[in-house]
């Protein structure tokens, strides 16, 4: 079997009856970054749970690096960033705190903290911008700050594998950039990093794989194989829009090449002609998106 993450044959049946996940099959290698992509309700987060022990799986198994998920958890080798929404925000903590949190699995049950745990708390903190803000309460802070925390959290915690529920959410641009940029850096250093969002055009942008959702894994592997407009569409049903510009709507030349945006309504996709040819930049796609407002009345 592959090293890495591998679930195979998964399924989760809720108290309630509802199989929120159906003979779901995704495996991660090494090194790479893959989006989780689906509607609301379609079972992202009840794979992030199933990864992390915290549903009772009614069928097929989840290993990581060909040992039980189980055991890979107790070796604090998952970290998972949950929604902003399942964190009680309330709690008194401050921000070095809760860092401080990821490095208590490596620590024996007085969770007494090392100098080493220190060290990497600080490394973790400065590494995501946020050293400054150490004596602060987390509740304190905005949505992209604790973002970040949670972030530098995982990497204190030294995890191979980082589940990361919606990170954007509620996140400005800068701040997206900033995270696509360390988790670039985190599958250099060889991590995998599986990522849940809504978030459609920042996927080409920094994820090399792709998985698609609807109780099943509908498709998974490279972001530009996956990533197809009857596989998205097949994801998302009647919920995506998708619009193609091209002629004089778009070109000023003779330019024949066309654009096509494919949207949820957040941030959309933009392919330019074959979509693996040429990514293109932000403003680029910007102005595609403004050429088609533009375009129809
Ligand atoms: N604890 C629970 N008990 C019963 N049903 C649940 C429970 N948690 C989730 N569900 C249901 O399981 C399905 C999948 O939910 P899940 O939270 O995994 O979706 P999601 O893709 O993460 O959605 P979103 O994009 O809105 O976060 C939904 O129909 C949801 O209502």
């Amino acid at each position: 079997m592959q090293s890495g993450l591998n679930i195979e044959h998964v399924s989760v049946r809720y108290r309630n009856g509802l199989e929120a996940l159906s003979d779901a099959n995704l495996a991660l290698p090494p090194g790479s970054i893959t989006a989780l992509v689906g509607v609301n309700g379609s079972g992202k987060s009840t794979l992030f749970k199933s990864i992390m022990g915290f549903v009772k799986l009614s069928a097929g198994k989840v290993t990581f690096n060909n040992v039980p998920m189980a055991q890979a958890l107790k070796a604090n080798q998952v970290a998972y960033v949950p929604q902003s929404e399942e964190i009680d925000w309330q709690f008194p903590v401050l921000v070095e705190d809760v860092v401080m949190m990821g490095r208590y699995g490596h620590m024996n049950f007085l969770r007494r903290a090392k100098q080493r745990d220190r060290d990497l708390v600080r490394q973790a903190l400065t590494r995501v911008g946020m050293w400054s803000c150490r004596q602060r309460q987390i509740g304190e802070l905005s949505g992209g700050q604790k973002k970040r925390v949670f972030l530098a959290r995982a990497l204190a915690q030294q995890a191979q594998l980082i589940l990361l529920d919606e990170p954007f959410t509620g996140v400005d641009v800068t701040t997206e950039e900033q995270i696509m940029a360390l988790l670039r850096e985190l599958r250099q250093e060889g991590k995998m990093i599986l990522v849940a969002t809504h978030n459609l055009g920042s996927v080409p942008e920094f994820c090399d794989r792709a998985a698609l959702i609807k109780q099943r894994i509908i498709a998974a592997g490279l972001t530009e194989q996956v990533f197809t407009h009857q596989n998205l569409q097949h994801t998302f049903g009647g919920v995506l829009r998708h619009f193609i510009l091209a002629g004089k709507e778009l070109h000023e030349d003779e330019d024949t090449r066309k654009v096509t945006v494919i949207s949820d309504c957040e941030r959309p996709v933009v392919m330019y002609d074959q979509w693996a040819q040429t990514p293109l930049s932000r403003q680029q796609k910007l102005t595609a998106i403004t050429s088609q407002s533009e375009a129809q009345p």
